[in-house]
Protein backbone atom coordinates (compact mmCIF):
# COMPACT_ATOMS: atom_id res chain seq x y z
CA UNK A 1 0.00 0.00 0.00
CA UNK A 2 1.37 3.52 -0.54
CA UNK A 3 1.45 5.94 1.89
CA UNK A 4 1.29 9.73 1.66
CA UNK A 5 4.81 9.66 3.84
CA UNK A 6 7.63 12.09 1.88
CA UNK A 7 10.52 10.10 1.38
CA UNK A 8 12.34 12.32 -0.60
CA UNK A 9 11.69 16.74 -1.36
CA UNK A 10 13.47 17.73 -4.28
CA UNK A 11 12.99 21.79 -4.17
CA UNK A 12 14.56 23.84 -7.16
CA UNK A 13 17.52 21.66 -7.72
CA UNK A 14 19.70 22.71 -10.55
CA UNK A 15 22.86 20.68 -11.72
CA UNK A 16 25.98 21.70 -13.23
CA UNK A 17 28.55 19.93 -16.01
CA UNK A 18 30.79 22.70 -15.88
CA UNK A 19 28.86 25.35 -17.56
CA UNK A 20 26.04 22.95 -18.70
CA UNK A 21 23.19 22.74 -17.21
CA UNK A 22 21.63 19.08 -17.14
CA UNK A 23 19.00 19.90 -14.35
CA UNK A 24 17.03 22.90 -14.50
CA UNK A 25 15.10 24.15 -11.55
CA UNK A 26 13.60 20.52 -10.58
CA UNK A 27 10.83 20.17 -7.62
CA UNK A 28 9.28 16.98 -7.08
CA UNK A 29 8.51 14.61 -3.91
CA UNK A 30 8.67 10.96 -3.63
CA UNK A 31 7.16 9.15 -1.12
CA UNK A 32 7.60 5.61 0.78
CA UNK A 33 6.97 2.42 -0.91
CA UNK A 34 6.26 4.53 -4.09
CA UNK A 35 7.66 3.08 -8.03
CA UNK A 36 8.59 6.35 -9.56
CA UNK A 37 9.47 5.88 -13.17
CA UNK A 38 11.54 8.38 -15.01
CA UNK A 39 10.95 8.50 -18.65
CA UNK A 40 12.53 10.97 -21.45
CA UNK A 41 14.52 10.73 -24.78
CA UNK A 42 18.42 10.19 -24.73
CA UNK A 43 19.84 13.04 -23.33
CA UNK A 44 17.08 14.56 -20.87
CA UNK A 45 18.79 14.11 -17.51
CA UNK A 46 17.29 11.23 -16.45
CA UNK A 47 20.37 9.27 -15.50
CA UNK A 48 21.86 12.63 -14.21
CA UNK A 49 18.77 13.00 -11.85
CA UNK A 50 18.94 9.48 -10.19
CA UNK A 51 22.33 9.92 -9.32
CA UNK A 52 21.58 13.43 -7.28
CA UNK A 53 19.12 10.55 -4.91
CA UNK A 54 22.15 8.98 -3.15
CA UNK A 55 25.05 11.65 -4.57
CA UNK A 56 26.61 9.29 -7.37
CA UNK A 57 27.49 12.63 -8.75
CA UNK A 58 30.29 13.52 -6.28
CA UNK A 59 32.35 11.19 -8.32
CA UNK A 60 31.98 13.08 -11.66
CA UNK A 61 34.40 16.09 -11.48
CA UNK A 62 33.21 19.25 -12.75
CA UNK A 63 29.95 18.46 -11.57
CA UNK A 64 27.80 21.01 -9.15
CA UNK A 65 24.58 20.90 -7.70
CA UNK A 66 22.04 23.80 -6.29
CA UNK A 67 19.02 23.90 -4.73
CA UNK A 68 18.18 20.91 -1.87
CA UNK A 69 17.50 16.96 -2.21
CA UNK A 70 15.94 15.96 1.28
CA UNK A 71 15.92 12.83 2.09
CA UNK A 72 13.75 12.33 5.13
CA UNK A 73 13.66 15.89 5.36
CA UNK A 74 17.50 16.47 5.82
CA UNK A 75 19.17 17.98 2.91
CA UNK A 76 21.37 15.26 1.50
CA UNK A 77 24.16 18.21 0.28
CA UNK A 78 24.65 19.47 3.47
CA UNK A 79 28.11 19.30 4.54
CA UNK A 80 27.98 17.37 7.49
CA UNK A 81 26.16 13.95 5.53
CA UNK A 82 27.41 11.05 6.19
CA UNK A 83 27.80 9.70 2.52
CA UNK A 84 28.48 6.23 2.96
CA UNK A 85 25.28 5.42 5.43
CA UNK A 86 23.18 7.91 2.78
CA UNK A 87 24.53 5.09 0.00
CA UNK A 88 23.93 2.17 2.41
CA UNK A 89 20.15 3.27 2.75
CA UNK A 90 19.88 4.49 -0.90
CA UNK A 91 21.01 1.62 -2.66
CA UNK A 92 21.65 1.49 -6.79
CA UNK A 93 21.56 -0.81 -9.59
CA UNK A 94 22.80 -0.04 -12.96
CA UNK A 95 21.97 -0.93 -16.69
CA UNK A 96 24.85 -3.39 -16.86
CA UNK A 97 24.41 -6.28 -14.42
CA UNK A 98 28.02 -6.01 -12.87
CA UNK A 99 28.54 -8.84 -10.30
CA UNK A 100 32.09 -8.63 -8.68
CA UNK A 101 33.79 -12.26 -9.75
CA UNK A 102 33.61 -13.76 -6.52
CA UNK A 103 31.14 -16.38 -5.69
CA UNK A 104 27.18 -15.58 -5.39
CA UNK A 105 27.63 -15.55 -1.15
CA UNK A 106 30.79 -13.35 -1.38
CA UNK A 107 29.03 -11.15 -3.55
CA UNK A 108 26.01 -10.43 -1.23
CA UNK A 109 28.04 -10.66 1.96
CA UNK A 110 30.59 -8.37 0.54
CA UNK A 111 28.74 -5.38 1.85
CA UNK A 112 27.55 -6.40 5.53
CA UNK A 113 31.33 -7.63 6.03
CA UNK A 114 32.55 -3.77 5.20
CA UNK A 115 30.57 -2.80 7.68
CA UNK A 116 32.18 -4.92 10.12
CA UNK A 117 29.71 -8.30 9.87
CA UNK A 118 31.98 -11.31 10.71
CA UNK A 119 29.86 -14.12 12.38
CA UNK A 120 29.78 -16.59 9.50
CA UNK A 121 25.44 -17.27 11.18
CA UNK A 122 25.01 -13.95 10.69
CA UNK A 123 25.96 -13.51 7.45
CA UNK A 124 24.66 -16.40 6.13
CA UNK A 125 21.29 -15.74 7.15
CA UNK A 126 21.94 -12.16 5.22
CA UNK A 127 22.72 -13.70 2.08
CA UNK A 128 19.70 -15.82 2.41
CA UNK A 129 16.74 -13.47 3.11
CA UNK A 130 18.97 -11.35 0.29
CA UNK A 131 18.28 -13.75 -2.28
CA UNK A 132 15.34 -15.07 -0.91
CA UNK A 133 13.96 -11.36 -1.39
CA UNK A 134 15.43 -11.58 -5.22
CA UNK A 135 13.65 -14.44 -6.12
CA UNK A 136 16.97 -15.65 -6.52
CA UNK A 137 17.59 -18.05 -3.77
CA UNK A 138 15.52 -21.56 -5.09
CA UNK A 139 17.44 -20.81 -8.44
CA UNK A 140 20.86 -20.70 -6.71
CA UNK A 141 21.23 -22.75 -3.45
CA UNK A 142 22.85 -25.58 -4.26
CA UNK A 143 25.42 -23.29 -6.05
CA UNK A 144 26.14 -20.41 -3.61
CA UNK A 145 30.17 -20.77 -3.52
CA UNK A 146 30.20 -20.67 -6.89
CA UNK A 147 31.48 -17.75 -9.15
CA UNK A 148 28.56 -15.49 -9.82
CA UNK A 149 29.53 -14.46 -13.35
CA UNK A 150 28.52 -18.20 -14.21
CA UNK A 151 24.75 -16.69 -13.39
CA UNK A 152 22.47 -15.06 -16.61
CA UNK A 153 22.48 -11.58 -16.93
CA UNK A 154 18.60 -11.85 -15.84
CA UNK A 155 20.19 -13.99 -12.66
CA UNK A 156 23.39 -11.47 -12.54
CA UNK A 157 20.93 -8.35 -12.14
CA UNK A 158 18.78 -10.03 -9.56
CA UNK A 159 22.08 -10.87 -7.37
CA UNK A 160 22.67 -7.06 -8.10
CA UNK A 161 19.31 -6.43 -5.77
CA UNK A 162 20.05 -9.09 -3.79
CA UNK A 163 23.46 -7.16 -3.44
CA UNK A 164 21.53 -3.96 -2.63
CA UNK A 165 18.89 -5.48 -0.49
CA UNK A 166 22.22 -6.95 1.71
CA UNK A 167 22.67 -3.34 2.76
CA UNK A 168 19.02 -2.75 4.46
CA UNK A 169 18.14 0.03 2.35
CA UNK A 170 15.14 1.71 2.19
CA UNK A 171 15.57 3.21 -1.50
CA UNK A 172 16.27 1.69 -4.80
CA UNK A 173 17.67 3.18 -7.57
CA UNK A 174 17.18 1.73 -11.10
CA UNK A 175 18.82 3.14 -13.70
CA UNK A 176 17.84 1.10 -16.70
CA UNK A 177 17.76 -2.10 -15.04
CA UNK A 178 16.35 -4.61 -17.56
CA UNK A 179 17.80 -3.20 -21.01
CA UNK A 180 20.44 -5.73 -21.48
CA UNK A 181 18.13 -8.56 -21.02
CA UNK A 182 15.64 -10.56 -22.77
CA UNK A 183 12.02 -10.36 -22.04
CA UNK A 184 11.49 -13.13 -19.80
CA UNK A 185 14.06 -12.39 -17.43
CA UNK A 186 12.60 -8.67 -17.84
CA UNK A 187 9.36 -10.35 -16.48
CA UNK A 188 11.22 -11.67 -13.93
CA UNK A 189 12.81 -8.34 -12.96
CA UNK A 190 9.12 -6.23 -13.22
CA UNK A 191 7.57 -8.90 -10.79
CA UNK A 192 10.47 -8.84 -8.60
CA UNK A 193 9.98 -4.93 -8.21
CA UNK A 194 6.37 -5.13 -7.64
CA UNK A 195 7.20 -7.78 -5.20
CA UNK A 196 9.93 -5.66 -3.55
CA UNK A 197 7.37 -1.90 -3.63
CA UNK A 198 6.02 -3.69 0.09
CA UNK A 199 9.07 -2.67 2.14
CA UNK A 200 11.04 -0.26 -0.55
CA UNK A 201 10.91 3.06 -2.24
CA UNK A 202 11.82 2.89 -6.05
CA UNK A 203 13.09 4.86 -8.64
CA UNK A 204 13.56 3.36 -12.08
CA UNK A 205 14.88 5.17 -15.37
CA UNK A 206 13.52 3.54 -18.30
CA UNK A 207 13.26 3.98 -21.72
CA UNK A 208 10.63 1.24 -22.01
CA UNK A 209 6.89 2.92 -21.63
CA UNK A 210 4.91 -0.10 -20.94
CA UNK A 211 7.45 -0.92 -18.47
CA UNK A 212 6.87 2.30 -16.82
CA UNK A 213 3.16 2.11 -17.29
CA UNK A 214 3.20 -1.73 -15.83
CA UNK A 215 4.88 -0.94 -12.66
CA UNK A 216 5.15 2.24 -11.74
CA UNK A 217 2.75 4.21 -9.68
CA UNK A 218 4.21 7.59 -10.73
CA UNK A 219 5.66 9.01 -13.75
CA UNK A 220 8.45 11.76 -14.37
CA UNK A 221 8.88 12.80 -17.93
CA UNK A 222 11.83 14.52 -18.04
CA UNK A 223 12.83 16.48 -21.58
CA UNK A 224 15.94 18.63 -22.02
CA UNK A 225 16.95 18.99 -18.26
CA UNK A 226 13.70 20.22 -17.27
CA UNK A 227 10.99 18.41 -15.41
CA UNK A 228 7.68 18.69 -17.52
CA UNK A 229 5.40 16.82 -15.66
CA UNK A 230 5.14 14.74 -12.62
CA UNK A 231 2.01 12.64 -12.31
CA UNK A 232 0.20 9.46 -11.34
CA UNK A 233 1.61 7.01 -14.00
CA UNK A 234 -2.20 6.29 -15.72
CA UNK A 235 -2.73 10.03 -15.66
CA UNK A 236 0.14 10.51 -17.76
CA UNK A 237 -0.28 8.01 -20.46
CA UNK A 238 -3.66 8.15 -20.18
CA UNK A 239 -4.44 12.10 -19.92
CA UNK A 240 -0.65 14.09 -19.75
CA UNK A 241 -1.24 17.70 -19.07
CA UNK A 242 1.33 19.06 -21.40
CA UNK A 243 1.41 18.35 -25.12
CA UNK A 244 5.11 17.47 -24.90
CA UNK A 245 4.40 14.65 -22.55
CA UNK A 246 1.16 13.38 -24.88
CA UNK A 247 3.74 13.70 -27.70
CA UNK A 248 6.19 11.51 -26.20
CA UNK A 249 4.34 8.67 -24.60
CA UNK A 250 2.33 8.60 -28.19
CA UNK A 251 5.73 8.02 -29.92
CA UNK A 252 5.81 11.22 -31.64
CA UNK A 253 9.32 11.71 -30.75
CA UNK A 254 12.00 9.80 -28.80
N1 LIG B 1 29.80 13.02 -16.69
C1 LIG B 1 29.25 13.95 -17.49
N2 LIG B 1 29.96 15.03 -17.86
C2 LIG B 1 29.41 15.97 -18.66
N3 LIG B 1 28.16 15.91 -19.17
C3 LIG B 1 27.41 14.85 -18.83
C4 LIG B 1 27.91 13.81 -17.98
N4 LIG B 1 26.93 12.88 -17.83
C5 LIG B 1 25.87 13.32 -18.54
N5 LIG B 1 26.17 14.49 -19.16
C6 LIG B 1 25.25 15.30 -20.01
O1 LIG B 1 24.11 15.63 -19.24
C7 LIG B 1 22.93 15.49 -20.02
C8 LIG B 1 21.99 14.49 -19.36
O2 LIG B 1 22.57 13.19 -19.43
P1 LIG B 1 21.92 11.91 -18.74
O3 LIG B 1 22.86 10.77 -18.94
O4 LIG B 1 21.50 12.25 -17.39
O5 LIG B 1 20.61 11.74 -19.64
P2 LIG B 1 19.61 10.49 -19.75
O6 LIG B 1 18.26 11.08 -19.90
O7 LIG B 1 19.84 9.55 -18.64
O8 LIG B 1 20.07 9.84 -21.12
P3 LIG B 1 20.03 8.31 -21.63
O9 LIG B 1 18.58 7.94 -21.68
O10 LIG B 1 20.65 8.36 -22.99
O11 LIG B 1 20.80 7.48 -20.64
C9 LIG B 1 23.38 15.08 -21.41
O12 LIG B 1 23.47 16.22 -22.20
C10 LIG B 1 24.74 14.47 -21.18
O13 LIG B 1 25.56 14.62 -22.30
Amino acid sequence: MNTDKKLFEVEHLNLLYGETKALKDINITIGEKEIVALIGPSGCGKSTFLRTLNRMNDLIENCRIEGQVKYHHENIYHKDIDIYKLRKNVGMVFQKPNPFPMSIYDNIAYGPRCQGIKKREELDRIVEDSLKKAALYEEVMDRIHDSALALSGGQQQRLCIARALAMKPDVILMDEPTSALDPIATLKIEELILELKKEYTIVIVTHNMQQAARISDKTAFFYLGELIEYNETEKIFTNPSKQQTEDYVTGKFS
